[in-house]
């Protein structure tokens, strides 16, 4: 028989929202009914939507403010009963833990009814009957998705509160990171006179304070700074806990809606299993709520555990072994037989010499409580549920196969599984791209044009793009790129980089200039080179809109040429799959921002230059570096440009015949880290056009008062002017 626990009346919070922002007296008197008590926030809602469709703004603003308020502070409200209640029934359960099996099911509904009672009664005290009422599917979807504050956007711009509209569309668009109707009007709020900087705030930011921590503590870890790193990942730790506490007290069962009487024994049993089930699942639920970030929709499975294990390596790091220790015992919690963890131990107790008491602090005290509670739950549950066919999910992965009983432990097993896999899946299906770039804006140069987009590459920011160059641009980059490697390549003396089978020659701006000066190449195509970044940037700016700006990162043209002789049986590839700002690590589809990959990279441009060569495809994948995307094949003027970051891997395919020219760039949206070779060239190119006469020595006193004072500063920023200026007229 199936239970249904959609139909069972337990307060669902499947997007809980507790903000902790204080009730003032004039929000408390404007959410209360004429009784004093809380009104009924979804009716607050649908009162704000149709003062909305009527376009009486003043009282949509009112509504909907009055809806958002409510609900938070019937969230509060709930906890706070939560709390009070949190020991009522405690002899039924105690009970049931010791009983033989046969008064279970009478055991959980005396506990469920005892507890809903005093839930009931400390709720009645502040909450009107009717709000007591769980609300409908549609609305918790409705807050859940922020789109209280879609209306709200609009309500405050026909308000001509612009601080308010943009708070609201900023707060959505946290949420809703693809709509790009918001991201529109939040630029055009940017550009308004008035708006302040502090009015992009998202209202529902204490929810996400977790995000913050887990963010600065990863960011810490990767510039190595561990004590930074054990701060950061002890806060987000300790905040995530108590999300998922908070998230956990709103699961109470609705005390208007209690269990009828059944009349049969089996009809108790089948009740108390279906009220139980209901209750546990949406605890659950804040296991995965809690590790799901608005508006992105891969869950981190296993999140506790998985900050445990970073805190504890931060600890080793920073050379805190006791710390080290007591972060191991709570990870231990989870996994009480993780080998790994044990050996850990095992060390860290011979180092301290046995002194490895943890002082039972901080985080293991509360993990210890956590995991109890949830461990005590789920027996009660899965004792119950021992002699009845139904299905369940359980988003812990750590939950001990002795708390699940022998009949049910086959079933659990394929739930895991399958829990897995639909993890897998969903990270594949639903690449969210966190960088900030959005792929779609116009490519404002005459005849480029845009052969492929994020569809036809099969993937998140990327792009195909023709008619950067001509084929006499081309020509003329391959011939500079010929002479250049015949008097040394700019790769440092590695000349095979990625592959033994190939030979590889870089050049920059900055050199090929250098060899204009000293007579090996001619001016024009050094210029050229450089000036082809220009074009570039002004596409990939264009392109991929973002709020930032960009700088050059680093440009260089590469050729890479089949060693004769060197082809045969030949199975690896040009250039490795990889992703440009992170070390990518298929098993777990991570990617770590540390050296060596160039974390500050943010968006990524290759412009081919021939197409007279064997192999050299260059090829995106997916996270697990294998499943290949989308092929691009080079030719002259052809760019595939993307961002940087981990949804875009890619890699080259060996060049096994010929010679494949590609102008490689990179741009950051930190100043910090542009180029400052590029400036440099740019820094002597001034100097060089400004003294045609002069002596040749004469441009190193020139580049060096370009770098240390501000006399050069405008000369070189109209030579820019005047490059952009001429690439505007293409
Ligand atoms: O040459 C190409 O097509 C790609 C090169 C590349 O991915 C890189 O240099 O990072
Ligand atoms: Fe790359």
């Amino acid at each position: 028989m199936a239970l249904l626990s959609n139909t069972t009346p337990v307060y669902v919070a499947f997007f809980f929202i507790l903000n902790s922002v204080s009730i003032t007296a004039g929000s408390r008197l404007s959410s209360e009914s004429s009784s004093g008590l809380l009104s009924p926030y979804d009716e607050l809602y649908y009162r704000g939507v149709r003062a909305y469709f009527r376009e009486d703004w003043e009282r949509a603003a009112e509504f909907l403010e009055k809806s958002i308020s409510t609900r938070d502070m019937l969230l509060r409200t709930r906890r706070k009963c939560h709390d009070e209640c949190l020991t009522a029934g405690d002899d039924k359960v105690s009970k049931l833990d010791t009983a033989d099996g046969s008064l279970w099911d009478l055991g959980v509904l005396d506990w469920i009814q005892v507890r809903a009672e005093c839930v009931r009664f400390c709720m009645g005290r502040s909450v009107s009957p009717a709000a007591l009422l769980p609300v409908s599917s549609d609305i918790e979807y409705e807050f859940g998705t922020r789109n209280p504050y879609n209306y709200l956007q609009v309500t405050y711009y026909k308000l001509d509160k612009m601080d308010k509209a943009a708070s609201a569309a900023h707060t959505f668009f946290v949420a809703n990171p693809s709509h790009l109707e918001m991201r529109n009007n939040i630029e055009k709020y940017k550009r308004m006179i008035g708006v302040k900087d502090e009015s992009f705030q998202d209202r529902e930011r204490e929810q996400e304070q977790h995000w913050e921590m887990y963010d600065a503590a990863v960011l810490a870890e990767s510039s190595s700074d561990w004590a930074k790193a054990v701060k950061k990942w002890k806060e987000c730790v300790n905040e995530t806990l108590k999300q998922t506490e908070e998230c956990r007290a709103q699961c109470v069962m609705a005390p208007r809606v209690l269990p009828e009487e059944p009349d049969t024994a089996q009809g108790v049993y089948e009740r108390a299993a279906d009220l139980s089930l209901s209750l546990l699942s949406c605890k659950q639920m804040c296991v995965t709520l809690v590790s799901t970030r608005p508006g992105r929709v891969s869950a981190l499975e296993d999140f506790l555990p998985l900050q445990l294990e970073h805190l504890h390596i931060a600890q080793f790091k920073a050379g805190d072994l006791k710390g080290a220790v007591e972060t191991l015992r709570s990870l231990l919690l989870f996994y009480p037989t993780d080998s790994d963890s044990l050996s850990n131990l095992e060390l860290y107790s011979q180092t301290l010499e046995g002194d490895t008491e943890a002082q039972e602090t901080g985080p293991l005290q509360e993990i210890a409580k956590y995991v109890s509670r949830a461990l005590q739950e789920k027996r009660l549950l899965y004792f119950g549920m021992a002699n009845l066919d139904f299905k369940f999910s359980d988003p812990d992965l750590w939950t001990p196969e002795d708390v699940v009983p022998e009949a049910l432990r086959e079933t659990w097993r394929a739930e895991k599984e399958q829990l897995h896999e639909k993890l897998k899946q969903g990270q594949k299906v639903e690449e969210v791209d966190e960088s900030g770039f959005y792929a779609g804006g116009p490519v404002p140069v005459v005849g480029v044009t845009i052969t492929m987009d994020d569809q036809g590459l099969n993937g998140t920011n990327r792009v195909v793009l023709d008619g950067v160059l001509s084929q006499s641009e081309c020509d003329r980059l391959m011939q500079l790129a010929a002479i250049a490697a015949s008097v040394g390549d700019g790769y440092r003396g590695r000349r095979s980089p990625h592959t033994p089978h190939e030979k590889f020659e870089g050049l920059t701006v900055l050199r090929a200039l250098k060899l204009a000066q000293d007579g090996h190449v001619n001016q024009s195509d050094a210029r050229l080179l450089h000036e082809i970044g220009e074009t570039v940037k002004v596409l990939m700016d264009s392109y991929f809109r973002s709020h930032s700006s960009l700088y050059f990162a680093y440009t260089h043209l590469v050729c890479r040429s089949a060693i004769p002789g060197q082809q045969e049986g030949r199975s690896d590839l040009s250039h490795p799959v990889h992703v440009d700002n992170c070390i990518l690590e298929p098993e777990t589809r991570q990617c770590w921002r540390e050296a060596p990959a160039f974390t500050h990279r943010d968006l990524s441009a290759v412009v081919y230059l021939n197409d007279d060569f064997e192999g050299g495809d260059f090829f995106f994948t997916d996270r697990d570096t294998k499943t290949v995307t989308a092929k691009v094949k080079p030719s002259c003027g052809r760019l595939v440009g993307f961002t940087s970051g981990p949804v875009n891997p890619h890699g080259v395919t060996a060049v096994t015949e010929g010679r494949r020219c590609a102008l490689a760039l990179w741009f950051t949206t930190e100043k910090l880290h542009r180029d400052m070779e590029r400036e440099e060239a740019e820094a002597l190119w001034t100097a060089v056009g400004q003294s045609v006469k002069e002596e040749k020595g004469d441009t190193e006193s020139a580049l060096k008062s370009a770098r240390s004072g501000r006399s050069q500063g405008k000369e070189r920023s109209k030579e820019r002017d005047r490059v952009t200026g001429r690439r505007d007229e293409l």
